[in-house]
């Protein structure tokens, strides 16, 4: 066995496998299994399949995932640069399937960096509804963010909060709710000998504290009726069917939606609680429905290990109409309790994407992410006149809107709003992020330059090729979509800029690779000046 294991370690599923146990050691003969999901914002799975340089094989409980031969390198292809698919372990691709996410949803992401379950959840949201993800660490959430950017995301918030803060901000918010939690990593010990060097760190008795503390926040997190998936990629039962036992016992208007063995799942084992400190009082009944909380395993299964509960709040009739009146009466406090801003000058806004309440049109105030207020409370206004003999400065959000209108073919989701320079198409109503460590309060689409609108990166990364009014299509296979995702300038003949309209080839292009948009380029004059991020560039050989 080429996996060093810790002896602590496999004398404990020694204990819990019994017969099964040589068949679980077994497993660690063998390479772990590699997957990549297609990210179903940019292509289809049947585009995919048609175009994909790679052997794939599909993965029984992820429609979107495939199985790709051990070794092969899918981060050193062109499509991976252009978002069109994400590399990811393939039992990691269970939890979000099981959170049953539809157009529309509001979906919250508790413990999300670097963000391989929100890239996914977000493409079952199809740019509808909300998606807020969210890491406790400052630094992962720059992994994270930079997914959610370059898998073209347009409704997502990006948060570095504790999850109380979130509570606060959005009480009884959500349809549903992942906690991807941090865990002990035992399932990965295969994949990532890493994970066995941090065992002893991330001790299980560790972890149990911080799961105990993001689990019994994100009910007060959850819609009437809502539904929480709680995962691990471990098997220690303390992270596992404990944590989801004491859980279903302080919240006896939770149930568990059983996971079926159709997904490959194993059934949760409430036997191994026996004696376990702390799991004296569970019910029976709690201690049955923990049977159909799930387990992925590798000797079962072609991935690593997991485990997954999938929690629905059950309302009872007689009391739902109480809880929704008592949820419109927050909803209102929470209008009343934020102060009145200008109510002339919001850009635009769809409905389908508003908060269900409504609320009033305005302005906002110019933050910075991070939550790191960057105007001390100056509002943003426009400029009624320039300096005595100056034309007046145009209105950013104006110059703004008229570069969409010009250069774009889409209605902007969301609310606008402006933090320094930056805008964003906010998802969700922007005064809720008030007093949040927001990291992105939505799509960045661009700055405000010299009284020019630069459109952003993102913007592009989220971009379908008939959105924009001029676009250039590399081909991934003859060099040149590496050469523009180097950075390097290249030659364009007038006749390669595909325009719609009137327009000319001058000015921003839409970058596409194989029809796919990967960034933006500036024509003038045959040469396609790069705009693509210096921080994004493709930098192997
Ligand atoms: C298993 S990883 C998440 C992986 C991620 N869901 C994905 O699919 O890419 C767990 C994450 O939880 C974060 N975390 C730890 N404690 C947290 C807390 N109290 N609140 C929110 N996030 C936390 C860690 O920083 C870590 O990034």
């Amino acid at each position: 066995m080429a996996v060093r294991l810790p002896a602590a370690f496999v004398e404990r599923m020694q204990h819990l496998l019994g017969d099964e146990f040589d068949s679980f050691m077994k497993s660690y003969d063998s390479a772990p299994h590699a997957g990549i999901r297609v990210n179903t914002l940019k292509a289809s799975v049947k585009e995919f399949q048609r175009l994909t340089p790679f052997e794939l094989t599909a993965i029984p409980w992820c429609p979107s995932g495939f199985y790709v031969p051990y070794g092969t390198k899918p981060g050193l292809h062109p499509y991976y640069h252009a978002g069109i698919y994400y590399i990811q372990e393939p039992s990691a691709m269970a939890p979000a399937e099981l959170l049953g996410v539809k157009p529309g949803d509001r979906v919250l992401d508790l413990c999300a960096a670097p963000g391989g379950k929100s890239t996914q959840i977000a493409a079952k949201l199809e740019g509808q509804g909300v998606l807020v993800t969210n890491d406790i660490s400052a630094d992962r959430t720059k992994a994270l963010a930079k997914n959610i950017e370059l898998y073209g995301v347009r409704n997502a918030v990006v948060l570095n909060e504790t999850p109380q803060k979130i509570a606060d901000a959005f009480p009884n918010y959500f349809d549903k709710i992942l906690i991807d939690a941090p865990c002990s990593g035992e399932g990965m010990f295969r994949k990532d000998e890493d994970m066995i060097k941090q065992w002893e760190t991330h001790s299980v008795e560790r972890c149990v504290l911080m799961q105990r503390d993001i689990l019994q926040t994100a009910a007060s997190l959850l819609a009437p009726g809502g539904t929480i998936v709680y995962s691990t990629c471990t098997f220690a039962p303390e992270e596992n069917e404990s944590m989801i036992g004491e859980f279903l016992q302080a919240h006896p208007d939770f149930r568990v939606i059983p996971v079926g063995p159709e997904l490959g799942f194993r059934p949760g084992r409430p036997d191994w609680l026996q004696g376990m400190a702390g799991t004296d009082d569970l019910s029976d009944q709690v201690k049955e429905q923990l049977t159909g909380t799930g387990r992925l395993w590798p000797h079962v299964i072609e991935g690593e290990g997991h485990y997954a509960a999938v929690l629905q709040q059950v309302i009872d009739p007689d009391t739902a109409a109480d809880v929704n009146a008592s949820l419109l009466t927050s909803e209102s406090a929470f209008e009343e309790s934020v102060s009145i801003m200008d109510s002339s000058l919001a850009v635009q806004t769809e409905p389908g994407n508003r908060e269900r309440k409504s609320s009033r049109r305005s302005e906002r105030l110019k933050r910075e992410p991070g939550g790191r207020t960057a105007d001390h409370g100056h509002r943003h206004k426009s400029k009624e006149g320039g300096r005595r003999g100056q034309p007046p400065a145009a209105d950013p959000l104006e110059v703004y809107r008229q570069f969409v209108s010009v250069e774009l073919r889409l209605t902007l989701p969301g609310e606008t709003v402006m933090y320094g320079d930056r805008i964003y198409q906010c998802p969700v109503d922007p005064r809720r992020l008030d007093g949040l460590k927001v990291v992105r309060p939505g799509w960045f689409t661009g700055n405000i330059k010299n009284g020019r609108f630069v459109p952003s990166h993102p913007l592009a990364a989220a971009l379908h090729p008939e959105e924009a009014v001029r676009t250039v299509n590399l081909l991934s296979g003859n060099g040149e979509a590496v050469r523009y995702l180097k950075g390097e300038t290249l030659a364009v003949t007038a006749d390669s800029v595909q325009c719609k309209g009137n327009v000319s080839p001058k000015g921003y292009v839409l970058v596409c690779i194989d029809g796919y948009a990967a960034g933006w380029g500036k024509w003038l004059d045959g040469m396609l000046r790069n705009e693509y991020p210096a921080g994004w560039r493709w930098t192997s050989v």
